[in-house]
Protein backbone atom coordinates (compact mmCIF):
# COMPACT_ATOMS: atom_id res chain seq x y z
CA UNK A 1 0.00 0.00 0.00
CA UNK A 2 1.24 3.43 -1.01
CA UNK A 3 1.82 5.90 2.29
CA UNK A 4 0.20 8.33 0.53
CA UNK A 5 -2.90 6.22 0.97
CA UNK A 6 -1.82 5.57 4.48
CA UNK A 7 -4.12 7.32 6.84
CA UNK A 8 -2.15 9.62 9.16
CA UNK A 9 -0.76 8.40 12.32
CA UNK A 10 -1.91 10.05 15.20
CA UNK A 11 0.09 12.81 17.11
CA UNK A 12 0.27 12.50 20.45
CA UNK A 13 0.75 15.98 22.47
CA UNK A 14 0.72 17.20 26.00
CA UNK A 15 -2.06 18.43 27.85
CA UNK A 16 -0.96 22.01 29.80
CA UNK A 17 -3.49 23.95 31.44
CA UNK A 18 -6.90 22.32 29.98
CA UNK A 19 -5.50 22.01 26.80
CA UNK A 20 -3.46 19.60 24.27
CA UNK A 21 -0.32 21.27 22.67
CA UNK A 22 2.43 19.97 20.58
CA UNK A 23 6.03 19.77 20.97
CA UNK A 24 9.11 20.56 19.38
CA UNK A 25 10.58 17.55 18.87
CA UNK A 26 8.58 13.93 18.53
CA UNK A 27 9.40 10.46 19.15
CA UNK A 28 7.94 7.31 17.33
CA UNK A 29 5.73 5.22 18.99
CA UNK A 30 6.41 1.21 17.44
CA UNK A 31 4.03 -1.46 17.85
CA UNK A 32 5.64 -4.45 19.54
CA UNK A 33 3.49 -6.72 17.63
CA UNK A 34 4.82 -6.27 14.26
CA UNK A 35 7.22 -3.43 14.86
CA UNK A 36 5.04 -0.87 12.90
CA UNK A 37 5.56 3.06 13.37
CA UNK A 38 2.27 3.32 14.72
CA UNK A 39 2.25 7.23 16.04
CA UNK A 40 4.40 10.31 17.05
CA UNK A 41 4.66 11.24 20.18
CA UNK A 42 5.86 14.97 21.20
CA UNK A 43 8.69 15.22 23.56
CA UNK A 44 8.57 17.71 26.26
CA UNK A 45 11.76 20.03 26.94
CA UNK A 46 12.43 22.39 29.76
CA UNK A 47 10.00 24.68 28.69
CA UNK A 48 7.20 23.17 28.44
CA UNK A 49 7.89 20.86 31.57
CA UNK A 50 8.19 24.31 33.18
CA UNK A 51 4.86 25.10 31.71
CA UNK A 52 3.14 22.15 33.21
CA UNK A 53 4.54 22.61 36.66
CA UNK A 54 3.28 26.66 36.56
CA UNK A 55 -0.39 25.47 34.99
CA UNK A 56 -0.48 23.36 38.23
CA UNK A 57 0.88 26.20 40.36
CA UNK A 58 -1.72 28.29 39.34
CA UNK A 59 -4.12 25.63 39.75
CA UNK A 60 -3.64 25.39 42.96
CA UNK A 61 -3.97 29.21 43.75
CA UNK A 62 -7.16 29.05 41.87
CA UNK A 63 -10.11 27.28 41.48
CA UNK A 64 -8.75 23.68 42.20
CA UNK A 65 -7.05 24.23 45.54
CA UNK A 66 -10.02 25.52 47.02
CA UNK A 67 -12.37 22.22 46.06
CA UNK A 68 -13.49 20.53 48.89
CA UNK A 69 -13.24 16.99 49.41
CA UNK A 70 -16.73 16.23 48.07
CA UNK A 71 -16.33 18.17 45.18
CA UNK A 72 -13.02 16.19 44.37
CA UNK A 73 -14.72 13.15 44.55
CA UNK A 74 -17.39 13.83 42.24
CA UNK A 75 -15.06 14.60 40.25
CA UNK A 76 -13.41 11.65 40.33
CA UNK A 77 -16.30 9.41 40.20
CA UNK A 78 -16.82 11.68 37.05
CA UNK A 79 -13.62 10.85 35.62
CA UNK A 80 -14.19 6.92 36.04
CA UNK A 81 -17.52 7.27 34.54
CA UNK A 82 -15.55 8.44 31.53
CA UNK A 83 -13.27 6.18 31.40
CA UNK A 84 -16.29 3.69 31.23
CA UNK A 85 -17.69 5.16 28.61
CA UNK A 86 -14.46 5.19 26.31
CA UNK A 87 -13.72 1.65 27.54
CA UNK A 88 -12.82 0.31 23.95
CA UNK A 89 -11.08 3.08 23.11
CA UNK A 90 -8.56 2.48 26.09
CA UNK A 91 -8.65 -0.91 25.21
CA UNK A 92 -7.48 -0.33 22.60
CA UNK A 93 -5.02 2.26 23.41
CA UNK A 94 -3.55 -0.38 26.20
CA UNK A 95 -2.96 -2.97 23.10
CA UNK A 96 -1.33 -0.92 20.64
CA UNK A 97 1.44 0.65 22.87
CA UNK A 98 1.92 -2.54 24.78
CA UNK A 99 0.57 -5.35 22.35
CA UNK A 100 -0.91 -7.41 25.30
CA UNK A 101 -4.05 -10.02 25.10
CA UNK A 102 -7.14 -7.85 24.68
CA UNK A 103 -8.50 -9.74 27.27
CA UNK A 104 -6.10 -8.59 29.65
CA UNK A 105 -6.45 -4.94 28.95
CA UNK A 106 -10.22 -5.16 29.51
CA UNK A 107 -10.39 -7.10 32.78
CA UNK A 108 -6.91 -6.21 34.39
CA UNK A 109 -5.85 -2.77 33.41
CA UNK A 110 -8.31 -0.50 31.88
CA UNK A 111 -11.19 -2.04 35.05
CA UNK A 112 -8.48 -1.35 37.52
CA UNK A 113 -7.91 2.53 35.68
CA UNK A 114 -11.78 2.79 36.88
CA UNK A 115 -11.11 0.91 40.02
CA UNK A 116 -8.59 3.48 41.05
CA UNK A 117 -10.19 6.57 40.89
CA UNK A 118 -13.32 5.15 42.27
CA UNK A 119 -11.78 3.90 45.35
CA UNK A 120 -9.77 6.96 46.17
CA UNK A 121 -12.63 9.20 45.74
CA UNK A 122 -14.86 6.87 48.07
CA UNK A 123 -11.79 6.55 50.39
CA UNK A 124 -11.07 10.09 50.39
CA UNK A 125 -14.51 10.91 51.16
CA UNK A 126 -14.93 8.79 54.26
CA UNK A 127 -11.46 8.84 55.74
CA UNK A 128 -10.85 9.84 59.27
CA UNK A 129 -7.88 11.70 60.78
CA UNK A 130 -6.36 11.11 64.43
CA UNK A 131 -7.80 12.74 67.89
CA UNK A 132 -6.24 12.41 70.96
CA UNK A 133 -7.55 13.10 74.25
CA UNK A 134 -4.49 13.88 75.84
CA UNK A 135 -3.59 14.37 80.18
CA UNK A 136 -1.64 17.88 81.13
CA UNK A 137 0.31 18.51 84.40
CA UNK A 138 -2.46 20.65 85.37
CA UNK A 139 -5.36 17.87 84.97
CA UNK A 140 -7.33 19.79 82.23
CA UNK A 141 -6.02 17.97 79.65
CA UNK A 142 -5.80 18.49 75.96
CA UNK A 143 -7.32 17.26 72.39
CA UNK A 144 -4.86 16.31 70.16
CA UNK A 145 -6.66 16.32 66.14
CA UNK A 146 -4.72 16.14 63.02
CA UNK A 147 -5.69 17.82 59.46
CA UNK A 148 -4.35 17.04 55.99
CA UNK A 149 -3.45 19.27 53.25
CA UNK A 150 -2.58 18.82 50.30
CA UNK A 151 1.23 18.78 49.37
CA UNK A 152 0.97 20.86 46.69
CA UNK A 153 2.30 20.03 42.60
CA UNK A 154 3.37 15.98 42.31
CA UNK A 155 5.01 14.97 39.92
CA UNK A 156 3.99 11.44 38.80
CA UNK A 157 6.31 8.90 36.67
CA UNK A 158 5.35 5.78 35.52
CA UNK A 159 6.67 2.89 33.90
CA UNK A 160 5.20 1.06 30.28
CA UNK A 161 4.48 -2.03 31.93
CA UNK A 162 0.79 -1.61 33.13
CA UNK A 163 0.51 1.88 31.85
CA UNK A 164 -3.22 2.87 32.65
CA UNK A 165 -3.53 0.71 36.21
CA UNK A 166 -0.56 2.05 37.50
CA UNK A 167 -0.64 6.14 36.50
CA UNK A 168 -4.03 5.88 37.88
CA UNK A 169 -2.77 4.20 40.94
CA UNK A 170 -0.98 7.70 41.71
CA UNK A 171 -3.28 10.31 39.97
CA UNK A 172 -6.82 9.31 41.38
CA UNK A 173 -4.86 9.57 45.31
CA UNK A 174 -3.15 12.73 44.37
CA UNK A 175 -6.10 14.31 42.83
CA UNK A 176 -8.51 13.07 45.81
CA UNK A 177 -6.21 14.58 48.45
CA UNK A 178 -6.47 18.26 46.47
CA UNK A 179 -3.39 18.17 44.74
CA UNK A 180 -2.72 19.28 40.98
CA UNK A 181 -0.72 16.78 39.31
CA UNK A 182 1.88 16.75 36.34
CA UNK A 183 2.23 13.19 34.91
CA UNK A 184 4.75 11.56 33.09
CA UNK A 185 4.10 8.24 31.31
CA UNK A 186 6.24 5.94 29.79
CA UNK A 187 7.92 6.72 26.95
CA UNK A 188 6.63 3.20 25.80
CA UNK A 189 3.16 3.67 26.43
CA UNK A 190 1.78 7.15 25.77
CA UNK A 191 -1.24 6.22 24.26
CA UNK A 192 -3.34 5.79 27.30
CA UNK A 193 -2.71 8.51 29.40
CA UNK A 194 -2.82 10.65 26.33
CA UNK A 195 -6.56 9.56 26.02
CA UNK A 196 -7.20 9.71 29.92
CA UNK A 197 -5.92 13.82 29.62
CA UNK A 198 -9.35 14.39 27.36
CA UNK A 199 -11.36 12.17 29.52
CA UNK A 200 -10.20 14.51 32.76
CA UNK A 201 -10.72 17.56 30.59
CA UNK A 202 -14.21 16.49 30.06
CA UNK A 203 -14.81 15.35 33.57
CA UNK A 204 -14.39 19.58 34.41
CA UNK A 205 -11.99 19.57 36.62
CA UNK A 206 -10.34 23.43 36.44
CA UNK A 207 -7.56 24.02 33.90
CA UNK A 208 -4.08 22.63 35.15
CA UNK A 209 -5.47 20.91 37.98
CA UNK A 210 -3.80 17.47 35.77
CA UNK A 211 -1.32 17.97 33.67
CA UNK A 212 0.78 15.41 31.36
CA UNK A 213 4.08 15.64 29.25
CA UNK A 214 5.62 13.29 27.52
CA UNK A 215 9.21 12.33 26.99
CA UNK A 216 12.08 10.52 28.11
CA UNK A 217 13.53 9.90 31.62
CA UNK A 218 17.22 11.51 32.17
CA UNK A 219 18.06 14.31 29.96
CA UNK A 220 14.16 14.47 28.91
CA UNK A 221 10.86 15.40 30.40
CA UNK A 222 11.28 12.84 33.51
CA UNK A 223 14.22 14.69 34.94
CA UNK A 224 13.13 18.26 33.63
CA UNK A 225 9.94 17.49 35.98
CA UNK A 226 12.03 15.78 39.36
CA UNK A 227 14.40 18.60 38.95
CA UNK A 228 11.85 21.21 39.00
CA UNK A 229 11.99 23.36 42.04
CA UNK A 230 8.25 24.19 41.79
CA UNK A 231 7.46 20.42 42.57
CA UNK A 232 6.38 19.61 45.97
CA UNK A 233 6.49 15.46 46.02
CA UNK A 234 7.21 12.64 43.17
CA UNK A 235 6.00 9.66 43.18
CA UNK A 236 7.63 7.18 40.98
CA UNK A 237 7.01 3.89 39.78
CA UNK A 238 10.16 1.78 37.57
CA UNK A 239 13.30 0.52 38.03
CA UNK A 240 15.46 0.26 41.56
CA UNK A 241 18.28 2.01 39.59
CA UNK A 242 16.07 4.61 38.14
CA UNK A 243 14.64 5.68 41.32
CA UNK A 244 18.20 5.93 42.91
CA UNK A 245 19.13 8.01 40.30
CA UNK A 246 15.84 10.37 41.19
CA UNK A 247 16.12 10.30 44.86
CA UNK A 248 19.76 12.03 44.17
CA UNK A 249 17.95 14.68 42.07
CA UNK A 250 15.36 15.42 44.81
CA UNK A 251 17.48 15.58 47.73
CA UNK A 252 18.73 18.73 47.76
CA UNK A 253 14.78 20.02 47.12
CA UNK A 254 13.77 17.39 50.04
CA UNK A 255 11.11 16.64 47.89
CA UNK A 256 8.73 13.65 49.37
CA UNK A 257 9.10 10.87 47.24
CA UNK A 258 7.06 7.18 46.53
CA UNK A 259 8.98 4.71 45.07
CA UNK A 260 7.46 1.23 44.05
CA UNK A 261 10.51 -0.50 42.61
CA UNK A 262 12.16 -3.33 40.84
CA UNK A 263 11.71 -7.05 42.12
CA UNK A 264 12.90 -10.61 42.11
CA UNK A 265 10.13 -12.33 43.60
CA UNK A 266 9.59 -15.86 44.91
CA UNK A 267 7.12 -18.43 44.91
CA UNK A 268 7.75 -21.10 47.26
CA UNK A 269 5.50 -24.27 47.13
CA UNK A 270 5.36 -26.79 49.75
CA UNK A 271 5.13 -30.51 49.19
CA UNK A 272 1.43 -30.07 51.35
CA UNK A 273 0.11 -27.90 48.63
CA UNK A 274 -3.13 -28.20 46.40
CA UNK A 275 -0.70 -29.21 43.78
CA UNK A 276 -3.04 -28.20 40.92
CA UNK A 277 -3.58 -24.67 42.49
CA UNK A 278 -0.06 -24.31 42.98
CA UNK A 279 0.61 -24.96 39.29
CA UNK A 280 -2.03 -22.74 38.36
CA UNK A 281 -0.70 -20.21 40.27
CA UNK A 282 2.88 -20.13 39.56
CA UNK A 283 1.94 -20.30 35.51
CA UNK A 284 0.09 -17.06 36.16
CA UNK A 285 2.84 -15.43 38.83
CA UNK A 286 5.47 -16.61 35.93
CA UNK A 287 4.06 -15.65 32.82
CA UNK A 288 1.20 -12.69 33.19
CA UNK A 289 1.83 -9.83 30.59
CA UNK A 290 4.70 -11.91 29.59
CA UNK A 291 6.62 -11.74 32.91
CA UNK A 292 6.41 -7.69 33.06
CA UNK A 293 4.62 -7.67 36.17
CA UNK A 294 6.59 -6.39 38.47
CA UNK A 295 5.14 -9.08 41.10
CA UNK A 296 5.84 -11.89 38.87
CA UNK A 297 7.63 -15.11 40.26
CA UNK A 298 10.90 -15.40 38.63
CA UNK A 299 12.19 -17.37 41.63
CA UNK A 300 10.37 -20.43 42.57
CA UNK A 301 11.54 -22.82 45.38
CA UNK A 302 9.43 -26.27 45.18
CA UNK A 303 9.74 -28.58 48.30
CA UNK A 304 11.90 -32.03 47.31
CA UNK A 305 9.01 -34.47 47.38
CA UNK A 306 7.38 -32.68 44.93
CA UNK A 307 9.98 -31.02 42.58
CA UNK A 308 9.98 -33.50 39.50
CA UNK A 309 6.27 -33.81 39.45
CA UNK A 310 6.12 -29.61 39.60
CA UNK A 311 8.60 -29.05 37.02
CA UNK A 312 6.99 -31.91 34.61
CA UNK A 313 3.72 -30.01 34.83
CA UNK A 314 4.83 -26.48 34.79
CA UNK A 315 6.87 -27.68 31.27
CA UNK A 316 4.05 -29.24 29.86
CA UNK A 317 1.67 -26.22 30.77
CA UNK A 318 4.24 -24.06 29.63
CA UNK A 319 4.77 -25.15 26.35
CA UNK A 320 0.82 -25.47 25.77
CA UNK A 321 1.06 -21.53 26.22
CA UNK A 322 -0.38 -19.75 23.20
CA UNK A 323 1.64 -17.03 22.27
CA UNK A 324 -0.04 -14.57 19.49
CA UNK A 325 -1.86 -11.44 18.52
CA UNK A 326 -3.68 -9.46 21.02
CA UNK A 327 -7.23 -10.36 20.09
CA UNK A 328 -6.60 -14.00 18.87
CA UNK A 329 -9.24 -16.28 20.97
CA UNK A 330 -7.80 -17.62 24.14
CA UNK A 331 -4.16 -16.28 23.91
CA UNK A 332 -1.88 -15.98 26.55
CA UNK A 333 0.46 -14.36 25.94
CA UNK A 334 1.73 -11.11 24.13
CA UNK A 335 4.89 -9.89 22.75
CA UNK A 336 7.36 -7.93 25.07
CA UNK A 337 7.15 -4.47 25.23
CA UNK A 338 9.82 -3.21 22.59
CA UNK A 339 12.62 -4.74 20.94
CA UNK A 340 15.15 -3.21 23.46
CA UNK A 341 13.65 -4.94 25.96
CA UNK A 342 13.47 -7.96 24.11
CA UNK A 343 17.28 -8.29 23.66
CA UNK A 344 17.61 -7.59 26.92
CA UNK A 345 15.60 -10.98 28.05
CA UNK A 346 17.04 -12.52 25.46
CA UNK A 347 20.44 -11.42 26.69
CA UNK A 348 19.36 -13.40 29.79
CA UNK A 349 18.31 -16.60 28.16
CA UNK A 350 21.73 -16.84 26.79
CA UNK A 351 22.83 -16.23 29.97
CA UNK A 352 21.22 -18.87 31.35
CA UNK A 353 23.12 -21.02 29.27
CA UNK A 354 26.48 -19.81 29.98
CA UNK A 355 25.61 -20.50 34.02
CA UNK A 356 25.03 -23.38 33.13
CA UNK A 357 21.09 -23.60 32.92
CA UNK A 358 18.76 -26.74 31.97
CA UNK A 359 16.43 -24.81 29.52
CA UNK A 360 13.35 -26.84 30.59
CA UNK A 361 10.94 -24.94 28.34
CA UNK A 362 11.57 -22.13 25.93
CA UNK A 363 14.52 -20.15 26.15
CA UNK A 364 13.95 -18.58 22.03
CA UNK A 365 11.89 -16.57 20.07
CA UNK A 366 8.57 -18.00 18.36
CA UNK A 367 8.70 -17.98 14.86
CA UNK A 368 5.08 -17.40 13.32
CA UNK A 369 6.12 -16.54 10.07
CA UNK A 370 4.44 -13.54 9.22
CA UNK A 371 5.09 -10.18 10.64
CA UNK A 372 4.77 -11.38 14.01
CA UNK A 373 8.48 -12.16 13.43
CA UNK A 374 8.77 -8.14 13.44
CA UNK A 375 7.76 -8.14 16.46
CA UNK A 376 9.27 -8.36 19.61
CA UNK A 377 8.14 -11.95 21.31
CA UNK A 378 9.68 -14.26 22.80
CA UNK A 379 9.38 -17.97 24.15
CA UNK A 380 7.94 -18.35 27.63
CA UNK A 381 10.45 -19.87 29.37
CA UNK A 382 12.02 -22.30 32.65
CA UNK A 383 15.07 -23.10 33.78
CA UNK A 384 16.23 -25.47 36.33
CA UNK A 385 20.22 -26.16 37.74
CA UNK A 386 21.49 -22.90 38.33
CA UNK A 387 23.24 -21.63 41.59
CA UNK A 388 21.43 -19.47 43.91
CA UNK A 389 24.21 -16.24 43.17
CA UNK A 390 23.76 -17.01 39.27
CA UNK A 391 22.65 -13.78 37.73
CA UNK A 392 19.63 -15.43 36.33
CA UNK A 393 18.33 -15.98 39.70
CA UNK A 394 19.70 -12.60 41.48
CA UNK A 395 18.89 -10.30 38.76
CA UNK A 396 15.32 -8.91 37.58
CA UNK A 397 14.73 -9.71 34.13
CA UNK A 398 11.55 -8.83 33.55
CA UNK A 399 10.26 -11.41 30.70
CA UNK A 400 8.21 -14.64 30.99
CA UNK A 401 10.81 -16.61 32.59
CA UNK A 402 11.14 -18.57 35.95
CA UNK A 403 14.13 -20.67 37.28
CA UNK A 404 12.69 -23.51 39.40
CA UNK A 405 14.71 -24.63 42.58
CA UNK A 406 14.01 -27.81 45.09
CA UNK A 407 14.93 -27.13 49.11
CA UNK A 408 14.71 -29.48 51.77
CA UNK A 409 12.93 -27.62 54.66
CA UNK A 410 10.94 -24.20 55.43
CA UNK A 411 14.05 -22.83 56.98
CA UNK A 412 15.97 -23.17 54.21
CA UNK A 413 13.44 -22.32 51.79
CA UNK A 414 13.20 -18.89 53.67
CA UNK A 415 16.69 -17.94 54.03
CA UNK A 416 17.16 -18.65 50.08
CA UNK A 417 13.83 -16.33 49.78
CA UNK A 418 15.46 -14.07 51.74
CA UNK A 419 18.85 -13.87 50.16
CA UNK A 420 17.95 -10.78 47.31
CA UNK A 421 18.90 -7.35 47.09
CA UNK A 422 14.82 -7.29 46.29
CA UNK A 423 11.88 -7.17 48.55
CA UNK A 424 8.93 -6.60 46.81
CA UNK A 425 5.94 -9.80 46.57
CA UNK A 426 6.25 -13.61 47.36
CA UNK A 427 3.66 -15.88 46.58
CA UNK A 428 3.55 -18.97 49.35
CA UNK A 429 1.94 -22.39 48.53
CA UNK A 430 0.93 -24.51 51.47
CA UNK A 431 -2.14 -26.56 52.96
CA UNK A 432 -0.84 -25.70 56.28
CA UNK A 433 -2.08 -22.78 57.83
CA UNK A 434 -0.42 -22.86 60.78
CA UNK A 435 3.00 -22.57 58.33
CA UNK A 436 1.37 -20.01 56.45
CA UNK A 437 1.30 -17.72 59.89
CA UNK A 438 4.25 -19.17 60.64
CA UNK A 439 6.44 -18.10 57.57
CA UNK A 440 5.05 -15.02 55.71
CA UNK A 441 5.90 -12.80 58.65
CA UNK A 442 9.24 -13.95 57.89
CA UNK A 443 9.50 -13.02 54.24
CA UNK A 444 11.58 -10.03 53.49
CA UNK A 445 9.02 -8.20 51.19
CA UNK A 446 6.27 -5.96 51.33
CA UNK A 447 3.44 -8.33 50.18
CA UNK A 448 3.26 -11.75 50.76
CA UNK A 449 0.30 -13.89 48.81
CA UNK A 450 -0.88 -17.27 50.42
CA UNK A 451 -2.81 -19.90 48.24
CA UNK A 452 -3.49 -17.03 45.29
CA UNK A 453 -1.23 -14.30 43.13
CA UNK A 454 -2.26 -10.96 42.75
CA UNK A 455 -5.16 -10.78 44.39
CA UNK A 456 -5.90 -7.21 45.21
CA UNK A 457 -7.74 -5.01 48.17
CA UNK A 458 -6.84 -1.42 46.93
CA UNK A 459 -7.48 -0.66 50.85
CA UNK A 460 -4.01 -2.01 51.66
CA UNK A 461 -0.45 -0.86 51.96
CA UNK A 462 1.28 -1.85 48.40
CA UNK A 463 5.04 -1.66 48.19
CA UNK A 464 8.76 -3.37 48.68
CA UNK A 465 11.56 -3.08 51.06
CA UNK A 466 15.00 -3.35 50.27
CA UNK A 467 15.35 -1.88 46.62
CA UNK A 468 11.56 -2.51 46.04
CA UNK A 469 11.01 0.64 47.13
CA UNK A 470 10.02 3.41 49.60
CA UNK A 471 6.76 4.02 51.35
CA UNK A 472 3.54 2.08 50.69
CA UNK A 473 0.58 3.56 48.82
CA UNK A 474 -2.73 1.98 48.74
CA UNK A 475 -5.74 2.94 51.19
CA UNK A 476 -5.03 5.29 53.84
CA UNK A 477 -1.55 5.02 53.10
CA UNK A 478 -2.18 6.84 49.83
CA UNK A 479 -3.81 9.63 51.35
CA UNK A 480 -1.14 9.85 53.63
CA UNK A 481 1.30 10.24 51.21
CA UNK A 482 -0.48 12.52 49.24
CA UNK A 483 -1.17 15.00 52.01
CA UNK A 484 0.77 17.29 54.42
CA UNK A 485 -0.48 16.34 57.78
CA UNK A 486 -0.70 18.86 61.01
CA UNK A 487 -1.52 18.11 64.43
CA UNK A 488 -3.09 20.78 66.41
CA UNK A 489 -3.05 20.52 70.33
CA UNK A 490 -5.90 22.52 72.04
CA UNK A 491 -5.34 23.05 75.53
CA UNK A 492 -8.39 22.28 77.55
N1 LIG B 1 7.06 -1.90 42.44
C1 LIG B 1 6.10 -1.67 41.56
O1 LIG B 1 4.92 -1.45 41.91
C2 LIG B 1 6.44 -1.66 40.09
C3 LIG B 1 5.38 -1.63 39.19
C4 LIG B 1 5.68 -1.64 37.82
C5 LIG B 1 7.00 -1.69 37.36
N2 LIG B 1 7.99 -1.69 38.27
C6 LIG B 1 9.37 -1.76 37.81
O2 LIG B 1 9.55 -0.88 36.67
C7 LIG B 1 10.53 -1.43 35.79
C8 LIG B 1 9.99 -1.50 34.38
O3 LIG B 1 9.49 -0.22 34.04
P1 LIG B 1 10.36 0.79 33.17
O4 LIG B 1 11.29 0.05 32.27
O5 LIG B 1 9.44 1.81 32.57
O6 LIG B 1 11.25 1.50 34.30
P2 LIG B 1 12.22 2.75 34.09
O7 LIG B 1 12.78 3.03 35.41
O8 LIG B 1 13.12 2.56 32.93
O9 LIG B 1 11.22 3.96 33.66
C9 LIG B 1 10.10 4.26 34.45
C10 LIG B 1 9.70 5.70 34.18
O10 LIG B 1 10.75 6.54 34.66
C11 LIG B 1 11.15 7.46 33.67
N3 LIG B 1 12.56 7.76 33.92
C12 LIG B 1 13.64 7.04 33.55
N4 LIG B 1 14.78 7.62 33.98
C13 LIG B 1 14.40 8.76 34.65
C14 LIG B 1 15.10 9.82 35.31
N5 LIG B 1 16.43 9.83 35.39
N6 LIG B 1 14.38 10.84 35.86
C15 LIG B 1 13.03 10.85 35.78
N7 LIG B 1 12.31 9.88 35.16
C16 LIG B 1 13.00 8.85 34.60
C17 LIG B 1 10.86 6.74 32.37
O11 LIG B 1 10.75 7.65 31.30
C18 LIG B 1 9.54 6.06 32.71
O12 LIG B 1 8.47 6.97 32.56
C19 LIG B 1 10.85 -2.82 36.34
O13 LIG B 1 12.03 -2.77 37.10
C20 LIG B 1 9.67 -3.12 37.27
O14 LIG B 1 10.02 -4.01 38.31
C21 LIG B 1 7.75 -1.70 39.64
O1 LIG C 1 4.02 -4.28 37.85
C1 LIG C 1 3.70 -3.99 39.00
C2 LIG C 1 2.35 -3.98 39.43
C3 LIG C 1 1.91 -3.14 40.38
C4 LIG C 1 0.54 -3.23 40.74
C5 LIG C 1 -0.09 -2.31 41.53
O2 LIG C 1 0.53 -1.21 41.96
C6 LIG C 1 -1.48 -2.48 41.93
O3 LIG C 1 -2.09 -3.54 41.63
O4 LIG C 1 -2.02 -1.53 42.56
Amino acid sequence: MSTSSAPPRPQLRHFINGEFIAGGKTFRNISPVNGEHIADIAEADAATVDAAVKAAQSAMRGPWGRTTMSERAAALHRIADGIQARFDEFVAAEVADTGRPVHQARTLDVARGIANFRTFADLARSANTDLFQSESADGLGALNYTVRKPLGVVGIISPWNLPLLLLTWKIAPALACGNAVVAKPSEESPSSATLLAEVIRDAGLPPGAFNLVHGFGGGSAGEFLTRHPGIDAVTFTGESRTGATIMKAVADDMKEVSFELGGKNAAVVFADADFDAAVAGVMRSSFTNSGQVCLCSERVYVERPIFERFVAAMKEKTQALKVGYPAEDNVDMGPLISHGHRDKVLSYYRLAEQEGATVVAGGGVPHFGDERDRGAYVQPTIWTGLPDDARCVTEEIFGPVCHIAPFESEDEAVRRINDSQYGLACALWTSDLKRAHRVAPQIEAGLVWVNTWYLRDLRTPFGGVKQSGLGREGGRYSLDFYSEITNICIKL
